[in-house]
C-alpha cells in the first residue's frame, strides 16, 4: 500500500492507496512539532478503527510547510521501513518540468495538481484551490506547470478582518441571498462570499485571456463546492486532485526505476 501525505499550511492528510483506489482518507492539523510517534498513534488508531491491515511499502509527501518533512521522514523509517519521495526534491521526478522563472520553488502541492488535473482533463487547464491560501495553477498542452496565482485564502481573510478589526466578529462562510447586508455578520459574509466570486471569475477570465487555447477550470479544496452553487465558475470540481496527483507522480516514479 502507499501512503500518500499531502502537507498543507493548515491542514495534513494522509491517504492510503491499495493499488486501485483510496482505502481512506485522513485529516489532522499541520504542527511541525508533531512527532513520528504521534502520527503512528493517530494513524493506527484510524486503520484499527476501518480494520484493515496496515501493510505500507511506499510513501510520498509534499509538504507546502518544509519543516514537517523532518518528522514525516522519521514515522517512514522508524515505522514502515521505508525512504519517502518527497515532491520537489531532486530525487523525486516529475512527468513533466515546471516552466517558471530560475530558482523559483514552486509549491510542491501545485505541482501535484497539474500532473493531476492533466491526467483527468488533459493540456490547457487551470485549478482553483481554495486551501491557506486560494491559488491558481496553469497546466501547458503537455501538463507543465507554468504559473499561476497566489491569493489570500478565504479563512485566511476571515480571520485577517476579525483580527484587524475591534468590532468585526468571526463569522462563517455561506452564501448571502442578498450583497447588501443589514447587520454586520451579513456584510462581511457578503464580503467574503462575493468578493470571492469576484475574484475567482476575474481571474479565471483574465488567466483565459492570456492563454492562447480555451482552457478547463477546475476546483478543489473544501470550500470549491461552496463557491459553485448556481455559478459557472467550474467546469468541474475534484475533491481528491492532489492526492491523486501525488499518486501518479509516485507511480511516475517507479515506472521510471527511482524508489
Ligand atoms: N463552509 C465552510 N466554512 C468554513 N470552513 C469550511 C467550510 N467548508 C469546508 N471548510 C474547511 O475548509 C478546509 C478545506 O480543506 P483544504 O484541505 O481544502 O484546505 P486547508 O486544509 O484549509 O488548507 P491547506 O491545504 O493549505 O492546509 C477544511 O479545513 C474544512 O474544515
Ligand atoms: C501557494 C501555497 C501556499 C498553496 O498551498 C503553496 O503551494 C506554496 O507555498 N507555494 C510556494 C510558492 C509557489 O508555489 O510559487
Ligand atoms: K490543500
Amino acid at each position: 500500500m502507499l501512503l500518500c501525505i499531502d502537507t498543507g499550511n493548515t491542514n495534513t492528510v494522509f491517504s492510503i492507496w491499495d493499488g486501485e483506489k483510496f482505502l481512506a482518507h485522513w485529516r489532522i492539523s499541520t504542527d511541525h512539532r508533531r512527532t513520528a510517534d504521534e502520527y503512528f498513534v493517530w494513524l493506527s488508531t484510524l486503520i484499527a478503527v476501518r480494520r484493515f491491515d496496515l501493510d505500507i511499502n511506499a510513501c510520498i509527501i509534499s509538504a507546502t510547510a518544509p519543516r514537517v518533512v523532518f518528522n514525516l521522514r522519521v514515522l517512514c523509517n522508524r515505522y514502515f521501513d521505508i525512504r519517502p519521495l518527497v515532491v520537489g526534491k531532486p530525487e523525486c521526478l516529475l512527468p513533466v518540468e515546471p516552466r517558471v522563472d530560475p530558482g523559483t520553488k514552486v509549491g510542491p502541492d501545485r505541482l501535484a495538481n497539474a500532473v493531476a488535473a492533466f491526467d483527468r482533463h488533459g493540456g490547457h487547464s487551470v485549478v482553483v484551490d481554495f486551501g491557506t491560501a486560494t491559488n491558481f495553477d496553469v497546466v501547458d498542452a503537455d501538463g507543465a506547470y507554468v504559473g499561476g496565482v497566489i491569493a489570500p485564502g478565504v479563512n485566511l481573510s476571515l480571520e485577517a478582518l476579525h483580527m484587524a478589526a475591534a468590532a468585526l466578529p468571526h463569522v462563517d462562510v455561506t452564501m448571502p441571498e442578498r450583497v447588501i447586508g443589514t447587520n454586520t455578520v451579513a456584510c462581511i459574509q457578503s464580503g467574503i462570499y462575493w468578493g470571492y466570486i469576484g475574484l475567482i471569475e476575474g481571474i479565471t477570465r483574465r488567466i483565459k485571456q492570456e492563454r492562447d487555447h480555451p482552457v478547463k477550470v477546475i476546483g478543489t479544496g473544501g470550500l470549491a463546492p461552496l463557491f459553485d452553487q448556481g455559478f459557472d465558475l467550474f467546469d468541474a470540481i475534484e475533491d481528491d486532485l492532489t492526492v491523486h496527483g501525488l499518486r501518479l507522480i509516485h507511480d511516475y516514479n517507479k515506472e521510471m526505476g527511482n524508489g
